[in-house]
Protein backbone atom coordinates (compact mmCIF):
# COMPACT_ATOMS: atom_id res chain seq x y z
CA UNK A 1 0.00 0.00 0.00
CA UNK A 2 1.36 3.34 -0.79
CA UNK A 3 1.53 5.95 1.28
CA UNK A 4 1.14 9.80 1.76
CA UNK A 5 3.17 12.38 3.83
CA UNK A 6 1.68 15.41 3.77
CA UNK A 7 3.48 18.39 5.62
CA UNK A 8 1.41 21.18 6.88
CA UNK A 9 1.97 24.69 7.97
CA UNK A 10 -0.43 27.64 8.78
CA UNK A 11 -0.69 29.19 5.00
CA UNK A 12 -0.60 32.45 3.62
CA UNK A 13 -2.04 35.01 1.91
CA UNK A 14 -1.61 34.20 -2.30
CA UNK A 15 -0.45 37.56 -2.48
CA UNK A 16 1.34 40.56 -0.50
CA UNK A 17 -1.75 43.18 -1.19
CA UNK A 18 -4.96 43.59 1.45
CA UNK A 19 -7.46 41.94 -0.43
CA UNK A 20 -5.71 38.73 -0.48
CA UNK A 21 -4.90 39.27 2.98
CA UNK A 22 -8.07 40.09 3.90
CA UNK A 23 -9.21 36.69 2.06
CA UNK A 24 -6.97 34.71 4.37
CA UNK A 25 -7.54 36.15 7.46
CA UNK A 26 -11.43 35.55 6.81
CA UNK A 27 -10.57 32.09 6.52
CA UNK A 28 -8.08 32.16 9.39
CA UNK A 29 -9.77 34.12 11.92
CA UNK A 30 -13.20 32.72 11.58
CA UNK A 31 -12.15 29.35 13.01
CA UNK A 32 -13.22 28.89 16.13
CA UNK A 33 -10.01 26.74 17.37
CA UNK A 34 -7.76 30.17 16.73
CA UNK A 35 -10.51 32.48 18.48
CA UNK A 36 -11.87 31.64 21.52
CA UNK A 37 -14.10 34.22 22.49
CA UNK A 38 -17.95 33.99 22.31
CA UNK A 39 -19.29 33.87 18.75
CA UNK A 40 -21.34 36.43 18.08
CA UNK A 41 -19.18 39.12 20.06
CA UNK A 42 -16.33 37.52 18.01
CA UNK A 43 -18.55 37.72 14.44
CA UNK A 44 -19.17 41.59 15.08
CA UNK A 45 -15.24 42.37 16.00
CA UNK A 46 -14.18 40.03 12.94
CA UNK A 47 -16.04 41.49 10.35
CA UNK A 48 -16.76 45.05 11.67
CA UNK A 49 -13.01 45.93 12.81
CA UNK A 50 -10.42 43.15 11.61
CA UNK A 51 -11.59 42.55 8.21
CA UNK A 52 -11.64 46.42 7.20
CA UNK A 53 -8.80 47.73 8.96
CA UNK A 54 -5.90 44.86 9.66
CA UNK A 55 -5.23 43.78 5.73
CA UNK A 56 -4.61 47.71 4.38
CA UNK A 57 -1.67 47.73 8.27
CA UNK A 58 -0.28 44.08 7.45
CA UNK A 59 -0.50 43.58 3.72
CA UNK A 60 2.77 45.95 2.91
CA UNK A 61 4.75 43.94 6.02
CA UNK A 62 3.66 41.09 4.18
CA UNK A 63 5.50 42.82 0.65
CA UNK A 64 8.32 43.70 2.73
CA UNK A 65 8.92 39.69 3.69
CA UNK A 66 7.75 38.92 0.26
CA UNK A 67 10.59 36.93 -1.24
CA UNK A 68 13.01 37.58 1.46
CA UNK A 69 14.55 35.07 3.49
CA UNK A 70 16.80 35.42 7.21
CA UNK A 71 20.23 34.68 5.45
CA UNK A 72 19.82 36.83 1.75
CA UNK A 73 19.08 34.13 0.08
CA UNK A 74 15.99 34.93 -2.54
CA UNK A 75 12.73 32.69 -2.30
CA UNK A 76 9.83 32.71 -3.87
CA UNK A 77 6.65 34.29 -2.97
CA UNK A 78 5.88 33.59 0.77
CA UNK A 79 8.39 32.75 2.64
CA UNK A 80 6.50 30.22 4.40
CA UNK A 81 4.69 28.20 1.40
CA UNK A 82 8.57 28.02 0.12
CA UNK A 83 9.71 26.81 2.63
CA UNK A 84 6.92 23.96 3.37
CA UNK A 85 6.80 23.45 -0.66
CA UNK A 86 10.58 22.85 -0.34
CA UNK A 87 10.58 21.04 3.22
CA UNK A 88 8.38 18.69 1.26
CA UNK A 89 10.48 18.05 -1.94
CA UNK A 90 13.65 17.30 0.52
CA UNK A 91 11.57 14.85 2.46
CA UNK A 92 10.85 13.42 -0.23
CA UNK A 93 14.59 13.24 -2.06
CA UNK A 94 15.76 12.07 1.58
CA UNK A 95 13.52 9.52 1.79
CA UNK A 96 13.48 8.23 -1.42
CA UNK A 97 16.42 5.58 -1.22
CA UNK A 98 14.56 4.01 1.63
CA UNK A 99 11.29 4.08 1.39
CA UNK A 100 10.40 4.50 -2.72
CA UNK A 101 6.94 3.41 -1.29
CA UNK A 102 6.18 6.79 0.38
CA UNK A 103 5.20 9.96 -1.33
CA UNK A 104 5.78 13.55 0.22
CA UNK A 105 3.64 16.54 -0.18
CA UNK A 106 2.39 19.44 1.45
CA UNK A 107 -0.93 21.86 2.61
CA UNK A 108 -2.60 24.23 4.89
CA UNK A 109 -4.39 24.77 7.33
CA UNK A 110 -5.47 28.20 5.65
CA UNK A 111 -5.41 29.31 2.17
CA UNK A 112 -3.81 27.05 -0.48
CA UNK A 113 -3.35 24.14 -1.49
CA UNK A 114 -6.13 23.34 1.10
CA UNK A 115 -5.89 19.63 2.79
CA UNK A 116 -8.92 18.28 1.25
CA UNK A 117 -7.64 19.11 -2.28
CA UNK A 118 -3.89 17.49 -1.75
CA UNK A 119 -6.04 14.26 -0.04
CA UNK A 120 -8.54 14.34 -3.11
CA UNK A 121 -5.76 14.39 -5.51
CA UNK A 122 -3.75 11.63 -3.61
CA UNK A 123 -7.16 9.47 -3.45
CA UNK A 124 -7.27 9.48 -7.15
CA UNK A 125 -3.90 8.38 -7.58
CA UNK A 126 -4.38 5.43 -5.46
CA UNK A 127 -2.74 6.48 -2.02
CA UNK A 128 -4.68 4.89 0.75
CA UNK A 129 -2.50 5.74 3.51
CA UNK A 130 -1.79 9.30 5.25
CA UNK A 131 0.71 10.11 7.66
CA UNK A 132 0.11 14.40 8.48
CA UNK A 133 2.85 16.03 9.92
CA UNK A 134 1.79 19.25 11.37
CA UNK A 135 5.01 21.68 11.30
CA UNK A 136 4.11 23.15 14.72
CA UNK A 137 6.77 21.21 17.51
CA UNK A 138 4.64 22.12 20.32
CA UNK A 139 0.91 21.20 20.16
CA UNK A 140 -1.97 23.92 20.81
CA UNK A 141 -5.58 23.82 20.00
CA UNK A 142 -4.64 26.91 18.14
CA UNK A 143 -2.98 24.96 15.70
CA UNK A 144 -2.30 21.61 15.54
CA UNK A 145 -6.56 20.44 16.86
CA UNK A 146 -7.26 22.65 13.96
CA UNK A 147 -5.77 20.46 11.24
CA UNK A 148 -7.25 17.52 13.50
CA UNK A 149 -10.87 19.09 12.84
CA UNK A 150 -10.14 19.34 8.91
CA UNK A 151 -9.07 15.59 8.71
CA UNK A 152 -12.22 14.97 10.76
CA UNK A 153 -14.31 16.96 8.42
CA UNK A 154 -12.91 15.68 5.58
CA UNK A 155 -14.00 12.05 5.93
CA UNK A 156 -17.39 12.52 8.01
CA UNK A 157 -18.78 11.51 4.58
CA UNK A 158 -16.88 8.62 3.91
CA UNK A 159 -17.94 4.96 4.08
CA UNK A 160 -14.45 3.70 3.32
CA UNK A 161 -11.87 5.65 5.63
CA UNK A 162 -8.26 5.42 4.86
CA UNK A 163 -5.27 4.56 7.01
CA UNK A 164 -4.73 8.07 8.31
CA UNK A 165 -2.38 9.28 11.46
CA UNK A 166 -1.46 12.83 12.57
CA UNK A 167 1.85 13.88 14.77
CA UNK A 168 0.68 15.39 17.56
CA UNK A 169 3.80 16.81 18.73
CA UNK A 170 7.53 17.28 18.51
CA UNK A 171 8.64 19.46 21.30
CA UNK A 172 11.19 17.15 23.11
CA UNK A 173 12.17 14.68 19.64
CA UNK A 174 15.66 14.55 20.12
CA UNK A 175 16.45 15.08 16.38
CA UNK A 176 14.14 17.91 16.58
CA UNK A 177 16.37 19.34 19.67
CA UNK A 178 19.67 18.58 18.08
CA UNK A 179 18.61 20.31 15.00
CA UNK A 180 18.03 23.62 16.85
CA UNK A 181 21.22 23.65 19.24
CA UNK A 182 23.01 22.90 15.65
CA UNK A 183 21.32 26.05 14.14
CA UNK A 184 22.68 27.96 17.15
CA UNK A 185 26.07 26.46 17.24
CA UNK A 186 26.56 26.89 13.69
CA UNK A 187 25.22 30.58 13.53
CA UNK A 188 28.00 31.62 16.94
CA UNK A 189 30.58 29.52 15.17
CA UNK A 190 30.10 32.37 12.45
CA UNK A 191 29.36 35.13 14.38
CA UNK A 192 30.35 34.68 17.55
CA UNK A 193 28.16 34.14 20.85
CA UNK A 194 25.78 36.56 22.25
CA UNK A 195 25.23 37.69 25.70
CA UNK A 196 21.51 36.44 25.84
CA UNK A 197 20.08 33.72 23.74
CA UNK A 198 15.87 34.95 23.24
CA UNK A 199 13.96 31.77 23.07
CA UNK A 200 10.51 33.51 21.32
CA UNK A 201 7.89 31.33 21.09
CA UNK A 202 4.33 32.38 19.25
CA UNK A 203 1.90 33.10 21.77
CA UNK A 204 -1.85 32.09 22.42
CA UNK A 205 -4.10 33.54 25.27
CA UNK A 206 -3.40 32.91 28.79
CA UNK A 207 -7.09 31.88 29.29
CA UNK A 208 -6.39 28.56 26.73
CA UNK A 209 -3.65 27.15 28.95
CA UNK A 210 -5.99 27.51 31.95
CA UNK A 211 -8.82 25.60 29.98
CA UNK A 212 -5.83 22.89 29.33
CA UNK A 213 -4.05 23.78 26.53
CA UNK A 214 -0.70 22.05 26.69
CA UNK A 215 1.28 24.27 24.53
CA UNK A 216 3.03 26.50 27.35
CA UNK A 217 4.13 23.49 29.26
CA UNK A 218 5.57 22.01 26.05
CA UNK A 219 7.52 25.87 24.64
CA UNK A 220 9.37 25.27 28.30
CA UNK A 221 10.32 21.71 27.84
CA UNK A 222 11.60 22.79 24.06
CA UNK A 223 13.75 25.38 25.88
CA UNK A 224 14.91 23.45 28.64
CA UNK A 225 15.95 20.56 26.44
CA UNK A 226 17.77 23.01 23.70
CA UNK A 227 19.19 25.35 26.36
CA UNK A 228 20.59 21.58 27.88
CA UNK A 229 22.55 20.40 25.18
CA UNK A 230 23.58 24.02 24.49
CA UNK A 231 25.32 23.76 27.73
CA UNK A 232 23.86 27.11 28.80
CA UNK A 233 23.28 28.72 32.36
CA UNK A 234 20.47 30.01 33.88
CA UNK A 235 21.48 33.12 33.13
CA UNK A 236 22.20 32.88 29.54
CA UNK A 237 18.73 32.26 28.63
CA UNK A 238 14.96 33.00 28.40
CA UNK A 239 11.80 32.19 27.21
CA UNK A 240 9.25 34.80 25.71
CA UNK A 241 6.33 34.63 23.72
CA UNK A 242 5.29 37.05 20.36
CA UNK A 243 2.56 38.06 18.07
CA UNK A 244 -0.07 39.01 20.79
CA UNK A 245 -3.27 39.85 19.28
CA UNK A 246 -6.51 41.39 20.29
CA UNK A 247 -7.34 42.52 23.99
CA UNK A 248 -6.61 40.38 26.19
CA UNK A 249 -3.49 39.07 28.31
CA UNK A 250 -1.41 36.60 26.46
CA UNK A 251 1.44 34.07 27.77
CA UNK A 252 3.94 36.51 29.36
CA UNK A 253 6.60 37.02 29.54
CA UNK A 254 6.08 38.88 26.11
CA UNK A 255 9.36 39.21 23.39
CA UNK A 256 8.69 42.85 22.56
CA UNK A 257 8.90 44.10 26.32
CA UNK A 258 11.49 41.61 27.30
CA UNK A 259 14.14 43.05 24.98
CA UNK A 260 13.13 46.95 25.60
CA UNK A 261 13.92 45.42 29.05
CA UNK A 262 17.41 44.20 28.45
CA UNK A 263 18.31 46.67 25.96
CA UNK A 264 17.59 49.31 29.08
CA UNK A 265 19.45 47.12 31.62
CA UNK A 266 22.61 47.31 29.24
CA UNK A 267 22.70 43.67 28.07
CA UNK A 268 24.95 44.53 24.46
CA UNK A 269 24.07 41.35 22.39
CA UNK A 270 21.03 39.36 22.01
CA UNK A 271 20.00 36.51 19.81
CA UNK A 272 17.03 35.44 19.23
CA UNK A 273 15.12 31.73 18.25
CA UNK A 274 11.90 31.05 17.27
CA UNK A 275 11.82 27.47 18.08
CA UNK A 276 8.07 27.35 17.38
CA UNK A 277 8.47 28.34 13.61
CA UNK A 278 9.55 25.20 11.29
CA UNK A 279 10.29 27.88 8.91
CA UNK A 280 10.40 32.00 8.54
CA UNK A 281 7.20 33.79 7.81
CA UNK A 282 5.82 37.07 8.83
CA UNK A 283 6.22 36.30 12.37
CA UNK A 284 9.90 35.92 12.30
CA UNK A 285 11.06 37.86 9.49
CA UNK A 286 9.03 41.12 10.26
CA UNK A 287 8.00 41.17 13.48
CA UNK A 288 11.36 39.50 14.96
CA UNK A 289 13.72 39.98 12.47
CA UNK A 290 12.87 43.73 12.13
CA UNK A 291 10.66 44.93 14.48
CA UNK A 292 12.07 43.62 17.64
CA UNK A 293 15.48 44.77 16.44
CA UNK A 294 14.44 48.41 16.09
CA UNK A 295 12.80 47.98 20.05
CA UNK A 296 16.20 46.66 21.57
CA UNK A 297 18.17 48.97 19.52
CA UNK A 298 16.37 52.26 20.40
CA UNK A 299 16.41 50.73 23.83
CA UNK A 300 20.37 50.64 24.03
CA UNK A 301 20.80 47.38 22.89
CA UNK A 302 23.99 47.12 21.32
CA UNK A 303 23.96 43.75 18.59
CA UNK A 304 21.06 41.86 17.29
CA UNK A 305 20.84 38.66 15.65
CA UNK A 306 17.88 36.41 14.44
CA UNK A 307 19.24 33.01 14.26
CA UNK A 308 16.68 31.97 11.10
CA UNK A 309 14.16 29.16 11.48
CA UNK A 310 15.58 25.28 10.76
CA UNK A 311 14.33 26.18 7.18
CA UNK A 312 16.00 23.52 4.65
CA UNK A 313 18.82 22.60 6.98
CA UNK A 314 19.59 19.23 6.47
CA UNK A 315 19.34 18.40 10.31
CA UNK A 316 16.06 19.86 10.13
CA UNK A 317 14.54 17.63 6.66
CA UNK A 318 16.55 14.12 8.69
CA UNK A 319 14.72 14.92 12.52
CA UNK A 320 11.29 14.92 9.90
CA UNK A 321 12.20 12.00 8.40
CA UNK A 322 12.72 10.38 12.16
CA UNK A 323 9.03 12.08 12.83
CA UNK A 324 7.40 10.50 10.04
CA UNK A 325 9.24 6.85 10.74
CA UNK A 326 8.00 6.58 14.13
CA UNK A 327 4.01 7.29 12.86
CA UNK A 328 3.95 5.15 9.68
CA UNK A 329 1.88 1.83 9.84
CA UNK A 330 4.51 -0.74 11.41
CA UNK A 331 3.88 -3.50 8.29
CA UNK A 332 5.62 -0.33 5.96
CA UNK A 333 9.03 0.26 8.78
CA UNK A 334 12.26 0.14 7.77
C1 LIG B 1 -5.86 35.35 16.61
C2 LIG B 1 -5.08 34.64 17.30
C3 LIG B 1 -3.91 33.89 16.90
C4 LIG B 1 -3.46 32.74 17.53
C5 LIG B 1 -4.07 32.07 18.74
C6 LIG B 1 -2.29 32.31 16.84
C7 LIG B 1 -1.54 31.19 17.17
C8 LIG B 1 -0.46 30.71 16.45
N1 LIG B 1 0.00 31.12 15.21
C9 LIG B 1 1.10 30.41 14.85
C10 LIG B 1 1.87 30.56 13.67
C11 LIG B 1 1.73 31.59 12.74
N2 LIG B 1 0.90 32.67 12.82
C12 LIG B 1 1.07 33.48 11.73
C13 LIG B 1 0.37 34.65 11.43
C14 LIG B 1 -0.71 35.14 12.16
N3 LIG B 1 -1.18 34.69 13.38
C15 LIG B 1 -2.30 35.42 13.75
C16 LIG B 1 -3.09 35.24 14.90
C17 LIG B 1 -2.99 34.16 15.80
N4 LIG B 1 -2.05 33.18 15.81
C18 LIG B 1 -2.53 36.40 12.71
C19 LIG B 1 -3.68 37.38 12.72
C20 LIG B 1 -1.56 36.21 11.73
C21 LIG B 1 -1.45 36.94 10.39
C22 LIG B 1 -0.57 38.09 10.43
C23 LIG B 1 -1.19 39.23 11.19
O1 LIG B 1 -2.27 39.69 10.77
O2 LIG B 1 -0.60 39.60 12.19
C24 LIG B 1 2.07 32.91 10.88
C25 LIG B 1 2.68 33.52 9.63
C26 LIG B 1 1.91 33.38 8.35
C27 LIG B 1 2.65 33.91 7.16
O3 LIG B 1 2.00 34.05 6.14
O4 LIG B 1 3.87 34.20 7.16
C28 LIG B 1 2.48 31.71 11.51
C29 LIG B 1 3.48 30.71 11.01
C30 LIG B 1 1.38 29.49 15.91
C31 LIG B 1 2.53 28.50 15.92
C32 LIG B 1 0.41 29.67 16.89
C33 LIG B 1 0.17 28.99 18.19
C34 LIG B 1 0.97 28.20 18.80
FE1 LIG C 1 -0.27 33.21 14.55
FE1 LIG D 1 2.64 39.46 14.22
Amino acid sequence: MSTAVILMNLGTPSEPTAPAVRSFLRDFLSDPRVVEIPRPLWLAILHGLVLPLRPRRIAPAYAEIWGRSADGEPVEGSPLLYYTRRQAELLQEYLREQRPDITVTHAVTYGEPQLESVIARLRREGFESFTVLPLYPQYSATTTAAIYDQVAQIFRNSRDIPDINVVRDYYQNPFYIRALANSVRDYWEKRGPADKLLLSFHGIPKANIKKGDPYYRQCCETAEHLAAELGLNADQWQVSFQSRFGKAEWLQPYTDKTLIEWGKKGIARVDVICPAFAADCLETLEEISVENRANFLKAGGKDYHYIPALNLRRDHIEALAAIVEEKLPLRLRG
